[in-house]
């Protein structure tokens, strides 16, 4: 059964939600972990993979600078906690993939900015510009302002919701536990280990139990409801153990972990997803390329006539045919001032005439809705 499992090397966009309790230990950030966790992100980089992560953390990091007693903190106390650790949450990610030359970017969101039309396609459309740049976001919850959120503890459904919403094939749950267990493992000597769970039945999710660990917020419980959300929206859920010093690493090595698999296919619900999206401009495309389009090619700059609309790199637009037909929609790989210059040149002339190297295919396969 463990060969129907992916592989994280096989993600296209993966996105690592990180707990609390990995991040932060008795004196405080766990400055070596993270290194090895920023490691691993940069070797992905390197290897194409679009990452992202949600990481926790901030309460935990803040009362420890605050001095504030051990035990379960008041509301307010965990939102000034939240504040004071946030800040430097955000800068030890910084500093860790810096040395690597990867940029970071802070986004804090809560659930409500995903219910919200409006600022869920704000966020969205952030999120794919900075991937598109090249740039890895640390996500986490905007503990000051999202009551909910802190008294659920709710990184997990947030770390899904941003996998859905960023379109990522993959989702992996770094944990204190290396997978869902027929029981908590930590109370119940006799529970199993789950490698693959194809299906979110009842009896599974029934699974789910609380966290032991005084600093983590969801459990069980909520890693299964962000699997709900992840294998709907075609993503593939991991749930592994992440206190190695190369966690993602030792899940690439054959770590034992619980996978999701997605109920759609990723690359199917990537399409629909692409395809449902409001065009920021279009492109009109030769007859040699249209044929190209439908044998399954990417979309290179020389099959391209017009280029229509304002748009920034990894935005939609909609591909056209000779005489105006709607053939497609793509993301595309160069912002409108870009295509304009390089459009009707064969690839290789791409970095003679934008004075700096670029991808060969203005919308690659993968990004086309057809
Ligand atoms: N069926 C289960 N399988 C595995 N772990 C479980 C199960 N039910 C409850 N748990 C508890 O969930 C914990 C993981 O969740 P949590 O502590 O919130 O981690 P994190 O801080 O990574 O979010 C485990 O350490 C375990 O105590
Ligand atoms: N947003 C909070 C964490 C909430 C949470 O989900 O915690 P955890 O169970 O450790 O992933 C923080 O940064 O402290």
């Amino acid at each position: 059964m463990a060969a129907l499992a992916p592989s994280l090397t096989g993600a296209r966009r993966l996105v690592v939600k990180i707990g609390s309790a990995l991040l932060v230990g008795p004196t405080g950030l766990n400055a070596d972990w993270l290194r090895g966790l920023c490691d691993d992100v940069a070797d992905l980089r390197g290897q194409g993979i679009d990452v992202v992560l949600v990481s926790s953390g901030s309460i935990a990091l803040g009362r420890r600078v605050l001095d504030l007693p051990a035990g379960a903190l008041s509301l307010e106390q965990a939102q000034a906690a939240a504040a004071v650790g946030q800040i430097r949450l955000a800068r030890a990610y910084e500093e860790a993939l810096a040395p690597h030359g990867v940029k970071t970017a802070q986004i804090l969101l809560t659930l409500e900015d995903s219910a919200d039309r409006r600022r869920y396609l704000n966020s969205r459309a952030t999120l794919q510009t900075l991937l598109s740049l090249g740039v890895v976001p640390i996500v986490n919850e905007n503990d000051t302002v999202a009551t909910d959120e802190i008294r659920f503890g709710d990184n997990d459904r947030l770390a899904a919701q941003i996998a859905v919403t960023c379109g990522a094939d993959q989702l992996l749950l770094l944990s204190d536990v290396d997978g869902l267990y027929t029981a908590n493992p930590k109370t119940d000597p006799t529970a199993r280990h789950l490698p693959v769970i194809d299906q979110l039945t009842p009896e599974i999710e029934a699974m789910g139990g609380d966290p032991v660990s005084g600093l983590s917020k969801g459990g069980m419980k909520t890693k299964l409801m962000a699997a709900r959300t992840a294998i709907a929206g075609g993503c593939a859920m991991a749930i592994a153990e992440g206190s190695v010093l190369r966690p993602l690493s030792a899940v690439i090595d054959g770590a034992r972990c619980s996978w999701f698999l997605p109920e759609n296919d990723p690359q199917l619900a990537r399409k629909r997803w692409i395809a449902a999206m409001k065009p920021k401009g279009s492109l009109q495309i030769d007859q040699g390329a249209a044929d190209a389009l439908r044998r399954g090619k990417s979309l290179l700059p020389a099959g391209v006539r017009v280029v229509q609309g304002d748009f920034g790199r990894g935005e939609p637009v909609q591909i056209t045919g000779p005489s105006g037909e709607t053939l497609a929609t793509g993301l595309t790989r160069y912002t409108s001032d870009e295509a304009r210059q390089i459009v009707g040149h064969h690839s290789a002339r791409i970095a003679e005439i934008l004075g700096y190297p670029g991808r060969a295919a203005l919308i690659h396969r993968d990004d086309m809705a057809v």
